[in-house]
């Protein structure tokens, strides 16, 4: 058991190097099957499976010849599904050829010679080739299935557990200095890391954006999709008006901000300029500034201080996807760094995490919530603040409430903090994240354990394996009823999509689909059906990276990017023979798909529906 373990977290590891021999072998073997025809083919599957089982017993990186000669870089992994079998993996990328290996041995028996192997060898052409629709070329279809952008370890997870195993619980990793190389940051997104943190406390500019340059380049170059969260450091001073006189620049219950910080463009709005370097320090929360010889007086509010305003620009300027604000103690923080945000870039692509660490915010948290794109629960200041006894029941709270208001949230600190030094968690530990995981959180999020700890990768394997148990055991366990979830509409057209995404959920549920599909321009729709916790996945397909990216934060949203058609119906059918042609779904998959007003124009005839289809 205990080797079992070893190899299993060893294995996962993929990393790119000099051709290890057995896979030079297992390329030039497949290069032979090309021309030698069937016969040769089976000869060759059958040294393949010795082969490739040799590389997934190794450690070592795996680079492999495609059939056109190319020289390809491998992803291996490796994950056990819920009935306990282990499965490997070995994908080379796609529109060449894909190599794919099963391998099962029975959960509990010591890693031993490889039993019999499952293999496909599948040309990306021949699949291609199967699946165009008659309505299309294979050329543009060829390019359409490698446009269509999909995260590598969702896709890996999807073909090898199947939709219903694949995990929803997305995983967070503070980056340090334990795991900022390209190498270990590609490892941690290997092994599912979603979304990366950087917390501005430590390291220097320079260094967080050098760490931003290798996510991108990661995402870019290998097909993952990891979210940015910066994350501040929190001391903080901002200013509203306590109702002073009025005068023409200044009415009451307006807030602005003493700045010191130069602007290349126009000041944002309600901004001061102040030219003394230490009036953020020197002020504190409720004193009263008077301005123009009392004309206009304001109160002193606790909020976001200089070092933070520069993080934050430096945040905005990287184009970071979230933005975490320490100690937030009221709801006006939250607004007034969103409309900073959205004057410095009007797209507004980056949301707002509240951090609930500060007794303060336990005052208003619904308030601060309402205004955020989510919330993160900071157990670590927050523990130093009510007695730790009341923690869990906080953490119930501020979940409970974030999914009633449809905001993603996150638990954070000593998830795993025994990892920091030793390679497997305490008991206590897995208790504690199976617990997060069976609350529904969104994101589980590492600190140190993966900053600065012996063991990130082994951590992220830890919160992976824990999910997938935890999650299953909540699909079965039917007893477990969820309140009725609360109203959230302020319109007609947003009372629509809540009823639709509900009620696609509920039949999804009823139905066992194997997925719900949603066609989601801002992410709203996709949201509102992520907030039921459907026990199948959500397919998520988006226009836009960013949108994408953010999707990541959120329970059970797989997320895709693809160009969208005019219409629903060839929406639906060109994703259908896509998926199929990449080999994520197959000819009875049942599927719900809803869908956002796709088009401007449609907003004026709003007609959306709930389909259930079967994959043709
Ligand atoms: N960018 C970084 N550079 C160096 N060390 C870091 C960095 N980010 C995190 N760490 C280390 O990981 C530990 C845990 O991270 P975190 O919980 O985010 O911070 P903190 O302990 O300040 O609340 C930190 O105390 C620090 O030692
Ligand atoms: C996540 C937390 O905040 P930080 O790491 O920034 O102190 C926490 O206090 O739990």
């Amino acid at each position: 058991m205990a080797t079992a373990c070893v190899d299993a977290i060893d294995a996962r590891a993929s990393v790119k190097r000099a051709e290890s021999s057995a896979a030079a072998a297992a390329g030039e073997r497949t290069a032979e099957a090309q021309r030698s025809g069937r016969k040769e083919g089976r000869k060759e599957e059958n040294n393949m499976a010795a082969t490739l089982n040799h590389i997934c017993q190794s450690s070592s990186s795996v680079r492999v010849l495609a059939l056109n000669g190319e020289v390809l870089d491998a992803h291996k992994s490796r994950s056990t599904s819920v009935a306990g079998n282990v499965h490997y993996s070995l994908s080379v990328g796609w529109g060449a050829r894909r190599l794919h290996v099963n391998r099962k041995a029975l959960s509990g028996k010591k890693f031993g010679p490889a039993p019999a192997a499952d293999i496909r060898a599948t040309s990306g052409a021949e699949v291609i080739q199967q699946n165009v629709p008659a309505t299309c070329d294979l050329k543009s279809f060829q390019e359409a299935v490698e446009k269509l952008e999909v995260d590598l370890v969702t896709e890996a997870d999807l073909k090898e557990n199947g939709f219903r195993s694949s995990r929803r619980t997305k995983i967070c990793c503070t980056i340090g200095p334990a795991c900022c190389s390209f190498e270990q940051l590609e490892a941690l997104a290997n092994g599912g890391m979603n979304i990366a943190r950087l917390n501005m406390c430590h390291g220097t500019k320079e260094w967080h954006k050098n760490v931003i340059k290798n996510i991108r380049h990661l995402n870019a170059t290998k097909g993952y999709c990891v979210a940015l969260m910066m994350d501040t450091e929190g001391s903080e001073i901002h200013m509203g008006d306590l109702g002073g006189t009025a005068s023409a620049k200044a009415e009451d219950g307006e807030e602005w901000t003493f700045t010191v910080r130069q602007f290349d463009g126009p000041l944002p709005p309600c901004t001061i300029q102040v030219n003394y370097e230490g009036f953020a320090e020197d002020v504190k929360a409720g004193d009263e500034l008077v301005v123009d010889g009392g004309l206009v007086r304001f109160d002193v509010l606790e909020t976001i201080g200089p070092d933070d305003w520069l993080d934050i620009d430096f945040g905005i300027s990287e184009g970071v996807d979230f933005i975490a604000v320490s100690y937030v103690k009221s709801p006006e923080v939250v607004k007034h760094l969103k409309s900073y945000i959205s004057s410095r870039c009007p797209e507004g692509s980056i949301g707002v995490f509240a951090k609930i660490e500060a007794i303060d915010s336990l005052n208003c948290l619904e308030s601060i919530i309402r205004v955020s794109d989510g919330a993160m629960v900071a157990r670590g200041d927050l523990g130093a603040q009510i007695p730790l006894e009341l923690v869990p029941s906080v953490q119930q709270k501020i979940i409970d409430l974030c999914r009633f208001l449809n905001k993603p949230v996150m638990v954070a600190s000593q998830l795993l903090e025994s990892m920091i030094e030793y390679p497997i968690p305490t008991r206590a530990e897995v208790a504690d994240v199976a617990e997060a995981v069976r609350q529904r959180a969104d994101v589980l999020m590492l600190s140190g354990e993966s900053a600065m700890g012996l063991f990130p990768e082994k951590s992220i394997e830890v919160l992976r394996n824990v999910s997938l148990r935890i999650e299953h055991s909540c699909r079965e366990d039917k007893s477990r009823k969820y309140k009725p979830l609360p109203e959230l509409y302020t319109a007609l057209s947003e009372r629509i999509s809540e009823q639709i995404c509900n009620a696609a959920a509920e039949m999804a549920n009823n139905l066992r689909a194997d997925a719900i599909f949603v066609y989601t321009r801002q992410g709203y729709m996709a949201s509102l059906l992520s907030r039921n916790r459907p026990d199948c996945p959500i397919f998520a397909f988006t226009e836009t990276r960013d949108v994408r990216h953010r999707l990541n934060m959120q329970w059970g949203l797989l997320p895709f990017r693809l160009d969208f058609s005019e219409d629903i119906e060839s929406n639906l059918r060109r994703t259908f023979a896509l998926l199929k042609a990449r080999g994520m779904m197959k000819a009875g998959d049942l599927v719900i798909a809803v869908s956002d007003n796709l088009l401007p124009t449609q907003q004026a005839n709003m007609l959306q529906s709930i389909q259930v289809r079967r994959i043709p």
